[in-house]
């Protein structure tokens, strides 16, 4: 697809898979400037919510919120499908956070709420506005913008 082009090394070097069992999350974060600002996000088995939060002043590089971000209400839902790609650039990158929350269903879905509506594949499997979370594993693809010469690493290992 060549969205990694302008990438510094033109490519993914970075691969993260994560699974998520139903009632299980991940709390309000931004990815930071170790990586260049896009993410390719594959999500397979399952369909999941992503939460998008506009950051707050208060919320500094690595994007922690003392005041519980998980409480506010998201400014974005996009709505993953199984077997779909979501690619996460610019300004949603660098100015929003994003997390999936703890729960074990998925409520309150329709046109006015998630942003991606328009582009489901499965409709019809959202239509009534809610459903029940499966096992869904992603695979984020990153571009480490530093990566640490063998050399250094030697030298690390030696010096302990
Ligand atoms: O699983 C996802 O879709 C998001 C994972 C994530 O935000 C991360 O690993 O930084
Ligand atoms: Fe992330």
């Amino acid at each position: 697809m060549g969205i990694f082009v302008d990438s510094p090394h033109g490519a993914p070097n970075h691969v993260l898979i994560n699974e998520y069992m139903p009632g299980q999350g991940i709390m309000p974060h931004e990815d930071g400037s170790a990586y260049y600002p896009l993410v390719a996000t594959v999500s397979l088995g399952a369909p999941i919510v992503l939460d998008l939060y506009t950051k707050r002043k208060s919320e500094g590089q690595e994007g922690q919120d003392e005041d519980g971000a998980e409480e506010r209400r998201p400014q974005f839902r996009i709505l993953q499908e199984r077997r779909s790609l979501l690619v996460t650039t610019s300004g949603l990158y660098t100015d929003f956070l994003h997390g999936i929350a703890e729960s074990t269903r998925e409520k309150g879905l329709g046109p006015e709420s998630v942003c991606n509506w328009d582009l489901l594949r499965e409709k019809d499997r959202y239509e009534n506005g809610w459903f029940d979370r499966a096992t869904r594993i992603s695979l984020t693809y990153r571009d480490v913008i530093k990566v640490a010469k063998v050399g250094n690493k030697f030298k690390f290992l030696n010096g302990r």
